[in-house]
């Protein structure tokens, strides 16, 4: 077998490659270069250098396995992969404490203006003056995504004296105080922090976290790193607030193109920037490349990827009949964490009928898988799914009955956050899934796409005036459900809609008289 390494791997993942395929390294390919060449291969190993495109998995006829040396597979088509059934998968341990420390580096590196100083001490001035700096012990960090890294920086700054806010919306309270962590919404941090840190996947609910709104909030002089991924952070936004003065510096590792040679930030004499070297250590390159090559090896030997992002991990044979309700389980777990969408404590998943005889781990790690992904992004897979959960603190429970009263199976996912608890219960129609209970309110949806989540009051004019703020604005509506219930009561309604509904739209329609809530859900 064949395996392609398309960005630098240290030599000791190599190593294990090389003990069981040819290897071929060449780094600096592009999209066509790659087209051309991929068929041949059974394996592609990359770090964030290489976009592996559409294309280049249409033209994968032979390819297995994409391992990722490292956490990011943003640069991963990973749906394309899947479709062709090529496992992605990476190594998400290996570099989190570099990651962390150049962070802390960054951090520190900016408040005492070391790169400017080193930068004018080597001209020959000897400026002590101007690059006066601040201390970071009693300042507050605000940290946006409490994951992997995150938590490593959050465990540092403690160690600086600082103060700690944080937002995650999968930290539970207990995890936020093990950390020293004062949980917060993104605004509040924004208003509060001195400086400001993220640490979430590029996934499209953290795209831009940090926007103009959050600039404007924003204490004058406010620091702002980021280490993740570009994008996270709003570009033009930050230079426009760093032009006006509202930020004091920035920090950046990372940008929404790299190289960023034609970004305007590369100008601003307080912003300090690395090429992308979060992870360049000895330490992380070889934890990682070791990591990346056994993952690789495990695959084209038959075995399991320990961190698969798109297969799951169930044997043919019990895949067959378990198939549609595994598909089940991950569309209602992605239903149930966009109703709720934060702070899970708890999920109770049931099953009912037919389907309770049968091993029912794989459904569970699917609905987990659905709900988590809604906010841990492409990070989560049937593998990692469980342990992601218990690392959160979130409870899971299993109960099954052998009886069930309408359909051969149902399953259902409960997920309690705070005071709020929501049901979402399903079955398999001729191998489709179905949507049969939402909460007390009976529906019958075949999920799909974009669907409106609004729960209203049961009387005229209602209905009629939240299709018209639709229509007025372009969405077509394909499809409508509408509960049963007397005169005056609460109901459900589930809208399936043809395009994106964006922030505003829903807001309109959850200002029509009548209408108690409005949720948009992505499948
Ligand atoms: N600069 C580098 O070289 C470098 C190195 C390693 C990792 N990274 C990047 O760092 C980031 C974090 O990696 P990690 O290993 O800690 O990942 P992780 O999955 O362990 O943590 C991500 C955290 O983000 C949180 N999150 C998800 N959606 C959120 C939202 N809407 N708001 C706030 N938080 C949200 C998740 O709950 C999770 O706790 C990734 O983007 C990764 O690619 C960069
Ligand atoms: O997501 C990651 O692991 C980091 O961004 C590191 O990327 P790199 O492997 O290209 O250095």
């Amino acid at each position: 077998m064949k395996v392609l390494v398309s960005d630098s791997l240290s030599n000791e993942g190599l190593e294990i490659l090389k003990e069981h395929f040819t290897v071929d390294v060449s780094t600096g390919l592009s999209e066509d270069e790659l087209v051309k060449m991929i068929k041949d291969y059974d394996a592609l190993v990359i770090r964030s250098g290489t976009q592996v495109t559409q294309k280049i998995i249409e033209a994968a006829d032979n390819l297995k396995v994409i391992g990722r040396a490292g956490v990011g597979v943003d640069n991963v088509d990973v749906d394309a992969a899947t479709r062709k059934g090529i496992i992605v998968t990476n190594a998400p341990e290996g570099n989190m404490i570099s990651a962390a420390e150049h962070t802390i580096a960054m951090m520190m590196a900016m408040s005492r203006n070391i790169p400017q100083a080193n930068a004018s001490l080597k001209a020959r001035e000897w400026k002590r003056n101007k690059f006066t700096g601040v201390e970071v012990k009693g300042k507050t960090l605000g940290i946006v995504g409490l994951g992997r890294i995150g938590s490593e920086v959050a465990k540092r700054a403690s160690g600086l004296e600082m103060n700690l806010m944080g937002y995650d919306p999968f930290i539970s309270e207990k995890r936020a105080v093990e950390l020293g962590v004062k949980l917060c919404t993104v605004n509040e941090i924004a208003k509060g922090a001195d400086y400001i840190t993220v640490h979430t996947p590029l996934i499209k609910e953290t795209k831009n976290i940090l926007d103009e709104e959050q600039f404007t909030l924003m204490k004058p002089g406010v620091k702002i790193l980021n280490c993740a991924r570009g994008g996270i952070i709003n570009e033009e936004a930050l230079a426009k607030a760093l032009a006006s003065g509202k930020v004091g510096g920035a920090a950046l590792d990372v940008f929404v193109e790299e190289p960023p040679f034609k970004s305007p930030l590369l100008d601003f004499d307080n912003v300090i920037v690395t090429p992308h070297l979060g992870a360049s250590t000895q330490e992380a390159q070889v934890n990682v490349a070791i990591d990346i090559a056994k993952e690789v090896v495990s695959v084209l030997t038959g075995g399991l990827a320990r961190n698969a992002i798109n297969i799951p991990s169930v044997k043919p044979e019990a895949m067959a009949v378990l198939a549609p309700y595994i598909r089940l389980s991950e569309i209602m777990g992605k239903i149930a964490g966009q109703l709720v969408d934060s702070n899970y404590e708890k999920v109770e998943i049931g099953y009912t009928g037919e389907i309770s005889g049968k091993d029912t781990r794989p459904l569970t790690v699917s609905a987990l898988k659905g709900l988590l992904e809604m906010a841990l992004g492409s990070g989560v897979n049937y593998v990692n799914a469980p342990t992601l959960a218990k690392s959160r603190q979130i409870a899971v429970v299993e109960s099954k009955s052998e009886s069930s009263e309408e359909y051969s199976s149902t399953v259902s996912i409960r997920v309690i956050s705070g005071d709020l608890t929501k049901i979402v219960a399903g079955t398999v129609v001729g191998d489709e899934p179905k949507i049969i209970a939402v909460d007390e309110d009976r529906v019958d949806i075949f999920p799909a796409g974009r669907m409106i989540f609004a729960k209203h009051v049961n009387k005229p004019n209602v209905i009629g005036p939240c299709c018209l703020v639709l229509g007025k604005n372009n969405i077509n509506i394909s499809g409508m459900q509408v509960g049963r219930a007397e005169i005056g009561g609460v109901t459900l309604m589930v809208l399936n809609v043809d395009s994106q509904v964006s922030n505003p739209i829903l807001e309109e329609v959850r200002q029509v008289p009548g209408i108690l809530s409005a949720k948009l859900v992505t499948l």
